[in-house]
């Protein structure tokens, strides 16, 4: 491997063997070698210095110098000369300066040379190799040939052989390098890349010419000192050494990967200094005379040249024969022909010399220029890169000022509206509301509910206060009537003692009757203040009115119909007509007159129509069967059985009661008026309450005949019509009618002493049984119960004028003596229907 550089040197050309490889891999015992294995080194000296003829051994001397460059302290590099003892060299220009030569004599002396600087060489010891080079080691045998004179001359005519042996490069993980070594490692690593990348650097350069070489030699003293070499000035031969374990194969793969390419790197052969050239006294020229000798042996070379060898013995003949010279003056002649033949060939090696350098300044000039317009295209190729770099920025730009200005859009209606969120709150326009609901936020939406739900109960507060001042209007009528009430249950009271002492049938005595006073007059406090409660039922019905028109408006339906309530106020009417829509059930239909109050049913009682019948007719039954039996055992017997209906309907009895209050009122009132002054009770308008069974109606008017024998009891399809045509008194006195007594006997089967009773309550009571029984199955519903409050609170409002102490309420021995004076005294049926009604309805 090292032959042809030998060669090249030996021929005067510079050449330069490298060795790369990691760390062991034998770059070291390559390149120099051993006692039975020689190395590079050892080869080329031999070679040199054996093949040395006589000849040109006096001609050439060959110089061995070796230095080495490592790392001071891994902060910088310094050269250290192996043949001098502790000589520190510096580099200039890609030479060394004062480094030491030795002349070479023989192969011996040279390898005792180089033995003498590897024992100075910097190695250590590392986990790769005990004895680790840790400095790059550069070894240059050169060649200069002596003057004619046989002087030395300068450097310029000598060859160099430059062998170098590189530090491997090292993996910390393998080595385990630290410290100085560490240090050492990063120096190696670090040359061995920068040699690589000039490496690389020269063959891209000679793939493309118009790509300049990079400066890679100045960041390393190795690089700077091979820069001629690395540049492809002169020969140069890699040595690649690699490990053969398999720990090793990513380093040797890696290696081989990376020098590969380098195997095509080509070297223009420029310095030719042959060996003639260094035996050869060196001319010096100047460029104008080199060109003025150029032209003069272009015309006269061949004509010279041939004259100089044909006529110069002639003219030595010529010269001898005149002159009468000798032959030692022809030797003479023949000596500066030849001298003129070396002075051609001289000048001829010049021409050529000159030619080459011409050729190499046109083609440095043909590279330039090249580059030159390389380096344009690059220039203008940024220069367009910056333009759309700028315009971009200014799209950019653009975009960023669009974007906050949009930005600044957004935030004004952000804040509009706020505001007219803000703004929107105070309106109270449901409509306005919807419209701007839709394009509120949920917030906003949930925050209008919350104004509508307060607006709401705004009016629920303003429809209380309402209430509450019907209620007092309310209050005051019915006090009003309550103390007319009391005012002539006294006197009915008055007159039935009196009638009771004249006819001798009461056992009762004035005490008890005042007794009985004295009772009612303490029960009418009670129902005074009860009054309230009702009215406030109806209120609360009319709150849950309230409610349901609030649900109503809503769902936008109106399921109910205009109720009326007969009133004497006219005022009252329409405020009372909402109430009965909640009370009433909504197949009942209420109709009113100026004075009058109707209910009808619209609907039929289908279910438990047959028990409904049955009771009814058992009912009927009863009544005639007492009507024909004037016998007090048979009418305590169906006074028996109709108060065991009573009890079973007892809790049933609500509902009824709403639907027939208005006959009871009326039948009250005639009673009233006949056992009291005789007084006509006027009802102007009739009563009507439908029926949807035939049956019922039929039975209705044989009851309704036998309770209103002076009405006349007009009944259709659906519908019972008792009306009161007779202004004359109903009832006159229960002593003056016997009949009258047998009639309205069974109708007073509440109380067993009451079988002779005061007809007019008995009567009442009659229909009020009656009317129980019909409304059975609505008084299963406790719904309707429920809703029957307010009219039921109407009813007992009128009840509650009589002033009647409840019946639970007295001493069960006093009830048993007073039950026979007390059922006598006129309004037992009365006292049994507030029972009812305080059972039902927990008044
Ligand atoms: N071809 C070989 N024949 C015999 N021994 C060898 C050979 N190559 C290497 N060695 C041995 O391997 C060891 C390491 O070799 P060497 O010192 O030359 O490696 P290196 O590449 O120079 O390492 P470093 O870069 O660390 O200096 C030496 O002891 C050497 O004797």
């Amino acid at each position: 491997m090292v032959s042809p550089l030998v060669e090249d040197l030996l021929n005067g050309r510079s050449g330069m063997l490298a060795a790369l490889g990691p760390s062991g891999s034998g770059k070291t015992h390559t390149i120099f070698g051993c006692g039975r294995d020689p190395g590079m080194v050892p080869l080329a000296l031999g070679r040199i210095l054996s093949q040395e003829d006589n000849k040109m051994q006096s001609q050439r001397i060959f110089y061995l110098s070796m230095f080495e460059i490592s790392s001071e302290k891994g902060k910088s590099e310094k050269i250290f000369d192996l043949l001098k003892d502790g000589a520190d060299l510096f580099i200039h220009q890609s030479s060394i300066k004062g480094m030491r030569e030795a002349i070479l004599y023989d192969p011996l002396q040279a390898e005792s040379l180089i033995a003498s600087g590897l024992l100075k060489r910097a190695t250590a010891m590392t986990n790769s190799n005990n004895q680790s080079s840790r400095s790059q080691c550069i070894i240059n045998i050169r060649c200069e040939y002596k003057e004619v004179n046989g002087e030395v001359g300068d450097n310029s005519n000598s060859a160099v052989l430059t062998i170098v042996d590189l530090a491997g490069a090292e993996r910390e993980k393998k080595t385990g390098n630290q410290g100085i070594r560490l240090l050492e490692s990063n120096f190696i690593n670090n040359t061995s890349m920068v040699f690589g990348l000039c490496l690389r650097s020269l063959l891209e350069h000679q793939k493309n010419p118009r790509k300049p070489m990079r400066k890679h030699f100045q960041n390393s003293l190795l690089t700077r000192y091979l820069r001629d070499y690395l540049e492809g000035k002169k020969r140069m031969a890699l040595l690649l050494t690699v490990r053969p374990g398999e720990e090793d194969y990513l380093d040797t793969s890696f290696l081989l990967r990376q020098a590969s390419p380098y195997t095509k790197i080509k070297f223009d052969i420029i310095e030719e200094h042959g060996i003639l050239n260094h035996n050869k006294r060196p001319v010096q020229r100047t460029p104008s005379y080199v060109q003025l000798k150029r032209m003069k042996l272009s015309k006269n070379e061949d004509s010279e040249i041939n004259q100089g060898s044909d006529e110069c013995p002639q003219l030595l003949n010529k010269e001898a024969a005149a002159k009468g010279m000798k032959d030692v003056s022809l030797t003479d002649a023949r000596v500066q022909s030849e001298e003129i033949i070396s002075i051609e060939a001289n000048v001829g090696n010049i021409l050529r010399v000159d030619q080459v350098e011409l050729e190499r300044k046109e083609r440095n000039h043909h590279i330039l220029q090249n580059f030159g317009k390389a380096l344009w295209k690059v220039l203008k190729e940024y220069k367009k890169k910056l333009e759309v770099a700028e315009n971009e920025i200014c799209t950019l730009r653009n975009c960023l000022t669009s974007e906050k200005s949009r930005s600044a859009e957004l935030e004004n209606q952000l804040r509009d509206w706020q505001s007219n969120c803000c703004c929107r709150e105070g309106k109270k326009s449901l409509d306005c509301e919807v419209a701007e609901n839709e394009t509120c936020t949920p917030r906003d939406h949930i925050t209008n509910e919350k104004t509508r739900f307060s607006k709401l109960e705004y009016e629920l507060r303003d429809w209380r206060s309402n209430c509450s001042s019907r209620k007092g209007i309310l209050s005051e009528v019915s006090f009003r009537e309550v103390d007319e009430f009391e005012r002539k249950d006294l006197e009915d009271h008055q007159s039935n003692d009196y009638n009771k002492v004249e006819s001798s049938t009461g056992d009762a005595t004035a005490a008890e009757d005042q007794e009985n006073t004295n009772e009612l007059n303490a029960a009418s406090p009670q129902w005074n203040g009860k009054e309230p409660a009702v009215l406030s039922g109806s209120c609360s019905s009319t709150d849950q009115e309230y409610r349901r028109k609030e649900e109503s408006f809503v769902s936008k339906l109106s399921t109910f119909q205009v109720t009326f309530v007969d009133r004497d106020m006219d005022t009252l009417l329409e405020e009372d007509h909402s109430p009965f829509d909640s009370v009433l059930p909504e197949c009942c239909t209420i109709s009113t007159a100026k004075s009058s109050l109707s209910f009808e049913n619209n609907s039929s009682f289908l279910v438990g129509e047959d028990q409904t019948e049955n009771k009814e007719d058992k009912t009927a039954q009863q009544l005639e069967r007492s009507t024909r039996d004037a016998t007090g055992v048979e009418d305590l017997k169906i006074s028996n059985e109709m108060k065991a209906e009573s009890a079973d309907w007892n809790g049933k009895a609500a509902a009824i009661l709403s639907g027939s209050c208005s006959c009871i009122d009326q039948e009250y009132e005639q009673g009233k008026g006949s056992s009291g002054k005789n007084s006509v009770v006027s009802t102007s308008q009739a009563t009507s309450i439908n029926r949807n069974e035939n049956c019922l109606l039929e039975e209705d008017h044989k009851l309704s005949i036998s309770v209103f024998p002076e009405c006349t009891v007009s009944s259709s399809n659906s519908s019972l019509t008792i009306e009161n045509k007779s202004s004359s008194p109903v009832r006159k006195n229960q002593t003056c009618n016997g009949e009258d007594k047998r009639l309205l006997g069974p109708s007073t089967p509440l109380m067993p002493g009451e079988v002779v009773g005061h007809g007019d309550n008995n009567v009442v009571e009659a229909v009020t049984k009656h009317r129980s029984g019909t409304k059975f199955q609505n008084a299963d519903k406790p719904k309707r119960t429920r809703r029957l409050l307010p009219v039921s609170s109407i009813l007992l409002k009128d009840i509650g004028s009589i002033n009647f102490k409840d019946e639970n309420e007295k001493p069960k021995g006093a009830k048993t003596e007073k039950n026979g004076a007390s059922g006598e005294n006129r309004t037992q049926g009365s006292i049994s229907l507030l029972r009812l009604l305080k059972d039902n309805l927990a008044i």
